[in-house]
Parts: C-alpha cells; sequence; structure tokens
C-alpha cells in the first residue's frame, strides 16, 4: 500500500533582471514592464506539512520576514487551497538562502516553492495555466519563479515567456546591509522620470545575445531603469559599483530594485578572485549560476 505524502521540500531560485525596461505608472498604479528575468543559483528551500492550522516558520531567524499572514508563502498556500474550493492547512517551513530585500525576489521564490508544494502535498493537479496565474495574482515575480531559466517578462512583469539562452555565466552577487523598499524605488522612479513611456520596449538586442550564448554582449547590453531612483536612495551604491568595475567584470547591474548589486563572469575563477578581493575588502559576496531551473520538488517524505 502506497503511504499518503505528508510532506514536501521544494526549492526555487532567486532572480535577476539582464534588462529592466519600466514605463510610466498604469492606472492601477503599477508600472509596465518588458524585462529579461534570469533566475540564479541561490536557493531558499519550502517545506509544507499537513497542520490543523496554518502557519509559518524559518529555519533560522531573519530580521524582515513577517511570520504571520502577511508572509507570502501562508498566502500561496491559502490561494491554492481557496482555489481547489478545499478546508486544508500546512505549517510551512522556510530555510532561506536568497537575501531578503535585495531584490532577488525572494518573498517571490516563497510563494511560488509553496504553490508547488502544497499542490504535491495534496496531489491537486493544478493545470500549469492556473497556477501560473494564480502566481501572478500573488506578486509581479512570483510566475517567473515557477519557470526558472531565462524568460521576457511584461504585463508588471507577471507575464512570462521562456526565452533561448545559451549563455552560461556567474554572477558576483554583492550583498548591502540594509534593504531597498521596491515601492518606494518605483515611487522614486516617476519622480525621476514623469515622461516614461506607456510602453517600454523589449530588449532585441540582448535577447539575441543570449540566443547565441555571446556573454561579453550580454554585459555590455545589461540595463535597469531602475539604478537612477535607486542609487538617488542609497548614493552610497556609486561609489560600491565603481569599485566593482576597476576588477574588469563583463558587466555590472544592480538587480532588481535593488541594493544588491551584481557583477558577471564567463570565467568561474576569475568570479572567485573578484569574491576572495571583495571579501578581503570588508564587502558580503558570494557566487551563483545562470541560468538555474525553477521551482522543482527535492523531497516527499
Ligand atoms: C523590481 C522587481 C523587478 O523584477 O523586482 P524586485 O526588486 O522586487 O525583486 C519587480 O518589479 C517587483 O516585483 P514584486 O516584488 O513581485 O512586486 P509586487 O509584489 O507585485 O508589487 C510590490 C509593489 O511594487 C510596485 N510595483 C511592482 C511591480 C510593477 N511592475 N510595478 C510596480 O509599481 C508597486 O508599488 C507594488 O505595490
Ligand atoms: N517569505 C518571505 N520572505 C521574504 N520576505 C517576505 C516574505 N513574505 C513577505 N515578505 C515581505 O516582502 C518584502 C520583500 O522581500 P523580498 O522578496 O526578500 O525582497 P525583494 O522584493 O527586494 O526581492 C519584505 O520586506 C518582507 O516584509
Amino acid at each position: 500500500m502506497v503511504e499518503p505524502t505528508h510532506r514536501v521540500t521544494v526549492r526555487a531560485p532567486a532572480k535577476i533582471n539582464l534588462h529592466l525596461g519600466v514605463g510610466g505608472p498604469r492606472a492601477d498604479g503599477f508600472h509596465p514592464l518588458a524585462t529579461i528575468y534570469q533566475a540564479v543559483g541561490l536557493y531558499d528551500d519550502v517545506t509544507v506539512a499537513d497542520a490543523p492550522d496554518w502557519s509559518v516558520g524559518l529555519t533560522a531567524p531573519i530580521d524582515g520576514v513577517p511570520l504571520d499572514d502577511d508572509n507570502i508563502a501562508i498566502r500561496a498556500g491559502r490561494a491554492l487551497v481557496a482555489h481547489h474550493g478545499l478546508d486544508l492547512a500546512a505549517r510551512i517551513t522556510i530555510a532561506k538562502g536568497i537575501p531578503v530585500m535585495g531584490g532577488m525576489a525572494g518573498g517571490s521564490a516563497d510563494a511560488a516553492a509553496t504553490l508547488l508544494a502544497v499542490d504535491r502535498l495534496w496531489d491537486l493537479q493544478t493545470s500549469d495555466e492556473d497556477l501560473l496565474r494564480i502566481a501572478g495574482e500573488l506578486g509581479s515575480d512570483v510566475p517567473f519563479a515557477l519557470l526558472g531559466g531565462t524568460a521576457l517578462g511584461t504585463g508588471r512583469g507577471e507575464v512570462v515567456t521562456p526565452i533561448p539562452d545559451r549563455s552560461s555565466v556567474w554572477w558576483v552577487v554583492v550583498l548591502s546591509d540594509e534593504g531597498l523598499s521596491t515601492p518606494a524605488v518605483y515611487r522614486h522612479f516617476d519622480v525621476l522620470a514623469p515622461d516614461a513611456v506607456a510602453d517600454p520596449p523589449v530588449p532585441q538586442a540582448l535577447v539575441d545575445a543570449l540566443a547565441e550564448g555571446y556573454t561579453d554582449e550580454v554585459g555590455a547590453l545589461l540595463h535597469n531603469d531602475l539604478w537612477p531612483a535607486a542609487r538617488d536612495l542609497r548614493p552610497d551604491l556609486v561609489d560600491v559599483e565603481a569599485q566593482l568595475r576597476i576588477l574588469g567584470p563583463d558587466g555590472v547591474l544592480l538587480s532588481g530594485s535593488g541594493p544588491t548589486l551584481l557583477m558577471l563572469y564567463e570565467d568561474v575563477e576569475e568570479a572567485r578572485s573578484a569574491v576572495a578581493d571583495l571579501t578581503e575588502r570588508g564587502f558580503r559576496c558570494t557566487i551563483a549560476p545562470g541560468p538555474v531551473a525553477g521551482a522543482h520538488v527535492v523531497t516527499y517524505a
């Protein structure tokens, strides 16, 4: 006899935006995007287990992550169960490997992981279409965390289309001690760019460079429309960015709404020596490969 599954662990990756094109705010307040997402090898592991009520915990305490109904993982679990008209609940445990409030979509990764884990825990057989739609209702970045790889994001970021990516690269992820609020960065973008277009263009040259696997070109084409707003709110990032460029990576980029900064390397040894150099100078940094898979089951128990 097959025993029922009582515990499922799903791993979900961080994301970066190789290109983040932002338009002027829509009537609903969200900004239209043309973004190229890439999933990178920093992960949160989310475990769900049958329980009488919904709850969430962390394997190690981390400031800034709510442990009540505001946690996006609980909202994801409830949303999927409600979609199926069921009255079920789970204990959610999150092992965080993705920096919090770093512009790497850790909360979105947890939501995506929870959707998949809850679906598998109770064998709900949710269609991909429904999973992606519910993900999009939870947050603009959540559908991409399900998909992984490299993808074009449009709408407010929730409409995702996989694109071919023959590059295989290493990101040096340079962390910041303080987070940046995504809504605050978008609000400041509106001040700096009052005439932003309604429909930001798809970065075709970058799409082509990725399809060919030309890392040099990808590095030269990295772009983030939120950089002027983020560096206004965090002027210290300007000096950090300059220091990173001196090390000669293939590219430097602000991750999403920041404040994490990224350096692109084709060669892992060069990436490792940049990390050694920066660590010696007091920076907190780590290496992540890209692109990697989206949310996937790692354990059934
Ligand atoms: C900037 C980006 C780039 O991928 O990533 P992060 O830096 O957060 O990782 C995203 O647009 C963040 O997406 P996400 O964090 O999922 O945002 P949501 O939960 O949907 O929205 C949070 C808030 O961000 C603003 N927002 C978000 C997306 C968007 N296209 N326009 C916006 O103006 C709104 O103020 C919204 O209330
Ligand atoms: N499971 C979660 N993990 C991290 N943050 C969460 C989570 N649920 C809700 N949040 C809230 O979402 C905000 C954004 O967090 P995060 O996703 O880490 O950053 P970013 O949007 O910069 O990528 C945090 O301020 C936090 O209050």
